[in-house]
C-alpha cells in the first residue's frame, strides 16, 4: 500500500488528495481496515479517518449502484439537443429563428432567446389559468401523484396538440432540439405566486423508486427538459442549477434547456425554481422522454 497523504500540520480536513488515496487503496483491493491503519498511520485521527472511509466508499457504492440499476443508452443513442456546430447566433425552428444566448457543454445546457412570442406567452396563460390545481408531484414510491410542499406553484398539463397554438409550439422544440414530437410529453405551464418556489430536484425518474417501471412504460426515461418563460416575476423566481453555479433569469419569451443521459446525480442536473420574491412567475415545461409518450 502507498503511504496516505499526511493531514495539514493545523487541520484534518479531509483533502481530495485523501478522497483519491482511498479510492486507490480500494481499487488495488485493500480492505478498509489496513486502509484504515495506514491514515491512523499517516497522522490522522481514528475519527476523521473513519469519516473520510466511509464518505468515499458510500459515494463509490452509489454509483456502482446507479450503474446497476439504470440500463446504459448505447453510447450512440442520440439526445435531444439544439445544432450548435459552427456556433451559430440563431438556431431555425422552423417558423422561427431562436437567439442562441449562452451554452455549457457538460451537462448541455443552453439559454434560448424569443423561442415564444408575447402573444404565444399570454396565450398559452390564458389557455392555462382556468385549469390550474395545486401542482402534484408524480409519486415515485406508487406512481401515483400528491400535494407536494416542495412544489407550491400551481399547475396544468396540456395534452399533445390541443390546439393551434399548442401544436405551433410543440413543432417549434421538436424542429429546435432534433426530437420527435410524439417523444415529448404534454406541455405543463406552472404559476408561482409571491413566495412559491420549486425546490432543487431532478425531472429524471428515480430508478431506485418502486412506482418508476409503472411510469417508464409510458415512453421510457425523461432524458431533457425545456423551461419557457411566459412572463417576467418583479423580483426572484429564476431557475437555479445548484451543482453548476447558475442561474438562469426568468425572462418572458426565453426558454432553457438542459439533458440528461444517466437518471443519476452525476448528471448534475439538479435544478429548482427560486421563490419568486416579487410579482409572479409562469412557466411552461416540455419534458422529452426516450420513446413515444401515450
Ligand atoms: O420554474 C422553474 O424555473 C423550473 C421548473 C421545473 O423545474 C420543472 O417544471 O420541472
Ligand atoms: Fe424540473
Amino acid at each position: 500500500m502507498t503511504n496516505a497523504a499526511n493531514p495539514s500540520s493545523n487541520s484534518q480536513a479531509i483533502t481530495p488528495a485523501l478522497t483519491r488515496w482511498i479510492l486507490e487503496q480500494s481499487e488495488a483491493g485493500h480492505d478498509p481496515a489496513s486502509v484504515l491503519q495506514a491514515m491512523q498511520a499517516a497522522g490522522w485521527t481514528e475519527a476523521v479517518a473513519l469519516q473520510a472511509l466511509e464518505q468515499t466508499l458510500k459515494q463509490q457504492l452509489d454509483v456502482a449502484q446507479a450503474r446497476a440499476a439504470t440500463p446504459r443508452l448505447p453510447p450512440s443513442q442520440p439526445l435531444p439537443a439544439p445544432l450548435l456546430q459552427g456556433s451559430p447566433l440563431y438556431v431555425d425552428a422552423g417558423d422561427r429563428q431562436v437567439a442562441v444566448l449562452m451554452h455549457l457543454q457538460n451537462p448541455s445546457v443552453v439559454l434560448f432567446g424569443d423561442f415564444l412570442s408575447a402573444e404565444e406567452c399570454e396565450g398559452l396563460i390564458a389557455a392555462a389559468e382556468p385549469r390550474l390545481a395545486r401542482s402534484l408531484t408524480v409519486m415515485t414510491q406508487t406512481g401515483g401523484e400528491e400535494v407536494s410542499v416542495d412544489r407550491t406553484s400551481d399547475g396544468m398539463f396540456f395534452s399533445r396538440g390541443e390546439s393551434a397554438l399548442i401544436q405551433r409550439i410543440e413543432e417549434r422544440i421538436a424542429r429546435l432540439l432534433n426530437w420527435p414530437l410524439l417523444h415529448g410529453e404534454g406541455l405543463q405551464v406552472l404559476h408561482y405566486r409571491p413566495g412559491a418556489e420549486y425546490k432543487p430536484h431532478y425531472d429524471y425518474f428515480d430508478p431506485h423508486e418502486p412506482g418508476t417501471p409503472t411510469i417508464l412504460k409510458r415512453g421510457g426515461q425523461r432524458v431533457a427538459t425545456l423551461v419557457m418563460y411566459l412572463n417576467e416575476p418583479a423580483q426572484g423566481g429564476g431557475t437555479t442549477f445548484p451543482d453548476l453555479q447558475l442561474e438562469v433569469t426568468p425572462k418572458r419569451g426565453n426558454a432553457v434547456f438542459f439533458s440528461y443521459a444517466q437518471a443519476h446525480p452525476s448528471s448534475r442536473t439538479l435544478h429548482g425554481g427560486a421563490p419568486v420574491l416579487a410579482g409572479e412567475k409562469w412557466v411552461a415545461t416540455k419534458w422529452l422522454r426516450e420513446g413515444e409518450f401515450h
